[in-house]
């Protein structure tokens, strides 16, 4: 695992944001979901050293997290939710400064800013005075700053934030294009699921201070055996009520097509769908496992009532 936190607890003041966080992030893309004030800011900043937890250790790479080791920003990149740039600079200035910041020394930050910005589509205006561009330009160039020195872990708050919708298209697939590069992880903190579905594969989720889950899509998304997605040729109204006579949980009828799921019971088989609908000359033209989408792993998780996190 890249980065591992143990028994992690930070508060301001009396207000604890973070209690007893424990977490293993390996080299992938990750998302980390949450509603506002779930504390995802802070568990970045934590990481980062720019806040001190109250308890609790954890490590990245070789270094020990809340060392002080500053050798550490070689190897971690970060584009916060917030605007930090400098006016007056223009982007190669503030790009290459960044890179220095993190250790490259001057002739490679300069060399390393103007590919990075060719790489986030900024080549063009490299040279403006930052106080000129958009706020699409401002996000590129916050993702620029955040990987100009090649890090290992790149922590990625909310970077979609103020695009319309095809500059968050293009966003995501710059973030996803980072993401692929081997041995590289990449966190993006949202609250917008889709983001968080269409770049990454592993996704931890927090509400109240607290990890509620975390692991791989592919595993998490993954069909119960006893759950199946049916399609039938007929009478759909029918059908969902003949299996629940049988006393199956019938749910989701879709509204326009017939389609429903269906969850078997101990003792019934998927065969014996086929028999009772058959019966009643009602086809099943398709049946196909139920697998599960991040926002019902997120509702499963996280307290409805609050922010639900599915509003684009
Ligand atoms: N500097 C601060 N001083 C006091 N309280 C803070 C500070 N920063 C954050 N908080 C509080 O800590 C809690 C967690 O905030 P945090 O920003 O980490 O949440 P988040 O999950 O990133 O939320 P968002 O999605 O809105 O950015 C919130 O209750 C917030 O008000």
């Amino acid at each position: 695992m890249l980065l591992e936190i143990k028994d992690f607890s930070v508060s301001y003041g009396k207000n604890r944001v973070l209690n007893n966080i424990n977490l293993s992030l390996p080299n992938a893309a990750v998302g980390l979901l949450g509603p506002n004030g779930a504390g995802k800011s802070t568990l970045i900043k934590a990481v980062l050293g720019l806040i001190t937890p109250d308890s609790g250790s954890g490590r990245f790479l070789d270094f020990q997290l809340g060392s002080n080791d500053r050798r550490i920003r070689q190897y971690v990149g970060y584009m916060p939710e917030s605007e930090c740039l400098i006016p007056g600079f223009t982007a190669v200035r503030y790009v290459s400064y960044a890179a220095q910041l993190n250790g490259l020394p001057k002739r490679e930050a300069f060399k390393r800013a103007h590919q990075v910005l060719y790489l986030v589509g900024l080549g063009e205006a490299r040279y403006r005075d930052l106080s000129t561009y958009s706020t699409g330009m401002r996000q590129r160039l916050k993702l620029a700053q955040a990987i100009v020195h090649d890090p290992y872990l790149v922590f990625l708050d909310e970077p979609t934030n103020g695009l319309d919708p095809e500059g968050r298209e293009e966003m995501l697939d710059l973030i996803r294009q980072i993401a692929e590069i081997e041995d590289r992880c990449i966190v993006l903190s949202s609250h917008l699921m889709r983001d968080v579905e269409r770049c990454t594969d592993y996704i931890v989720i927090m509400d109240q201070a607290q990890i509620k889950c975390s692991g791989y899509l592919k595993d998490l998304c993954a069909g119960q055996a006893d759950r199946f997605s049916l399609r039938v040729a007929g009478d759909v109204q029918k059908a969902a009520a003949i299996l629940q006579e049988q006393g199956l949980k019938v749910g989701h009828v879709h509204k326009r097509e017939p389609v429903f799921e269906v969850t078997l019971r101990e003792g019934y088989r998927a065969r014996d769908l086929f028999k009772h609908l058959g019966a009643a000359e009602i086809q099943i033209r398709q049946m196909k496992p139920r697998t599960f989408t991040v926002e019902e792993i997120y509702r499963k998780h996280v307290a409805i009532g609050g922010q639900d996190g599915s509003q684009e």
